[in-house]
């Protein structure tokens, strides 16, 4: 039966939880970016990873640059119908529809779905991370040496402690990305960030 596993993944700036500006990432930390391009694309054997985002997340993201590549795109606005537009899009207005879209994908495409990442926006964070069917974060805890604006956040706490989520030792993370190289204490520019895995209790 269609059980994928669903993770959010996420960057979020510490203690605070920030996650954008003005409708952007506050920073762009290279090697990050290269993780989560990694993270939500790598797959074992033939299948293919679906990334999940709202529509808002979507329209940010520039023409030229979406669909994310090799992974299948699924979009969700409360106006949209539940529809394939092709086979690297896919709409859906509520999560239940894009997983049923996603098990009819892998039938009709006879490509496996394998993964479902959770990227975001905040809105989507804050409603997903309270669905039962999400049993992974996956968040990169970023510090930065001097302070950093933001106006958007995480919407659930995580670093002041949680009564749900508890972060898993550095191996289990390894083992969940396979064999996408972990450092540790990445410095990019202002900012010291680092990842981590958190299932529920
Ligand atoms: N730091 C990080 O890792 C990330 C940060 N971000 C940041 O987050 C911000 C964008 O987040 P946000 O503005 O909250 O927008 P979102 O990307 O979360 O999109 C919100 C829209 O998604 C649709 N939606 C939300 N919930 C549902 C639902 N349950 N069913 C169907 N549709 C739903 C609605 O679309 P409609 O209005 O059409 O109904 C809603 O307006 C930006 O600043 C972006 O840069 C984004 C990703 C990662
Ligand atoms: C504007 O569109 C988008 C905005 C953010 C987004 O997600 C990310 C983009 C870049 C790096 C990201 N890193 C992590 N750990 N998690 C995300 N969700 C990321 C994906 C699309």
């Amino acid at each position: 039966e269609f059980k994928p596993t669903i993770a959010i993944i996420v960057a979020a700036l510490r203690p605070s939880g920030g996650i954008g500006l003005n409708g952007k990432m506050p920073w762009r930390l290279r090697k990050e970016i290269r993780y989560f391009k990694d993270v939500t694309t790598r797959t074992t054997g033939t299948g293919i990873n679906a990334v999940i985002m709202g529509r808002r997340t979507w329209e940010s993201i520039p023409s030229k640059f979406r669909p994310l590549p090799d992974r299948v795109n699924v979009v969700l606005s409360r106006s949209f119908k539940n529809e394939m537009v092709d086979n690297n899009v896919i709409h859906a207005n509520s999560i239940d529809k894009s997983l049923e879209q996603l098990q009819s994908y892998g039938t009709s495409i006879a490509k496996q779905i394998q993964r479902v990442f959770i990227i975001g926006g905040a809105e989507i964070y804050r409603e997903l991370v309270n669905d039962p069917a999400v049993s992974h974060l996956l968040v990169t805890e970023i510090d930065a040496k001097e302070p950093v604006e933001v106006d958007t956040f995480l919407g659930f706490p995580l670093f002041e402690g949680s009564a749900v989520w508890e972060k898993r030792p550095q191996k289990e993370l390894q083992s969940f990305i396979g064999d996408i190289e972990l450092e540790n204490d990445i410095e990019e520019g202002n900012f010291v960030y680092n990842y981590t895995l958190w299932t529920r209790k």
